[in-house]
């Protein structure tokens, strides 16, 4: 199987259609690849905050359009990575519904295979935390060659995420992100960590460039079941492209069956 991750840059100074534009060509050329992988909210950036509202789409925006007619162009899977999705209004007396951080796998014949809203916002007390809405479903996606397991950036760091994604079935973590270099060693070390603990392959795509004054790690990965790295992006803008054999993840789990020694239930009751 050959999967492209395109690391964007994402800097200010490029208006979003242009990049829009230069993202449909760049995943067209990656015509023949089995799945194209694109970064956590590269239209905004992950960290324009302040742009998340004035940036936001209706699920089948303008960034649902060109890349499902990129994907269905190439003859790809795409996970477009995240746009911010502005849900619509319960009640349109009461305005704009809800932000959500969601991401969007697309068929090779454009079509919506799989759209996932961030479980775990980033921010603490700010930011993504308190602008977006939390989404509450784990998604899966059967591909021809491999189960995909969705999650986005921040995420990484919910162990319990991935377990959850792994009893359903996947055998291939996908992350798209926006994760700043001042803690580039978080992400590749969780990266690892989430392959080896669940004995899956983890495709882990980032973005370059700097916005919002955050620079980003870029240093997309791809890790297999073993926890090795079998790719790696450098800081700027790169198509990552990696040959993988997923059979793999079988492989590993029958030669060296941690997952069935899993003690379930051991969730602690919350401290007073
Ligand atoms: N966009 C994000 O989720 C950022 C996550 C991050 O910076 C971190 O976990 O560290």
């Amino acid at each position: 199987m050959r999967a492209s991750l395109i690391q964007i840059a994402v800097d200010e100074a490029e208006p979003v259609a242009s990049r829009r534009r230069r993202v449909a060509c760049l995943v067209r050329e990656q015509s023949g690849a089995d799945l194209v992988v694109l970064p956590e909210l590269w239209t905004t950036g992950a960290f324009a905050f302040e742009d998340f509202g004035a940036g936001a789409e209706p699920l089948r925006g303008p960034t649902y359009e060109a890349m499902a007619e990129a994907a269905s162009d190439a003859g790809v899977w795409l996970h477009a990575g995240s746009i911010p999705e502005r849900a619509p209004a319960g009640d349109p007396a009461a305005g704009d519904g809800p932000l959500y951080n969601t991401s969007l796998l697309f068929s090779p014949s454009g079509d919506l295979a799989a759209a996932y809203r961030k479980i775990h916002r980033f921010g603490f007390d700010k930011g993504e935390a308190v602008l977006m809405a939390a989404g509450s479903e784990l998604v899966t996606a059967r591909l021809p060659h491999t189960t995909l397991g969705v999650a986005t950036c921040y995420d990484l760091r919910f162990p319990e995420l991935f377990r959850g994604l792994v009893a359903a079935g996947a055998e291939t973590l996908v992350v798209p992100a926006g994760w700043p270099e001042r803690r580039r060693s978080h992400w590749t070390l969780l990266a690892r960590a989430r392959a080896v603990e669940n004995q899956a392959f983890v495709l882990a795509c980032g973005t370059a460039g700097t916005h919002a004054g955050v620079p980003q790690a870029g240093h997309s990965i791809v890790v297999d079941p073993w926890g090795e790295v079998l790719a790696e992006a450098g800081p700027d803008e790169q198509v990552l492209t990696v040959e993988f054999d997923p059979a793999t993840v079988a492989a590993t789990r029958e030669r060296f069956p941690a997952l069935k020694d899993r003690v379930l239930g051991l969730d602690a009751p919350p401290r007073r």
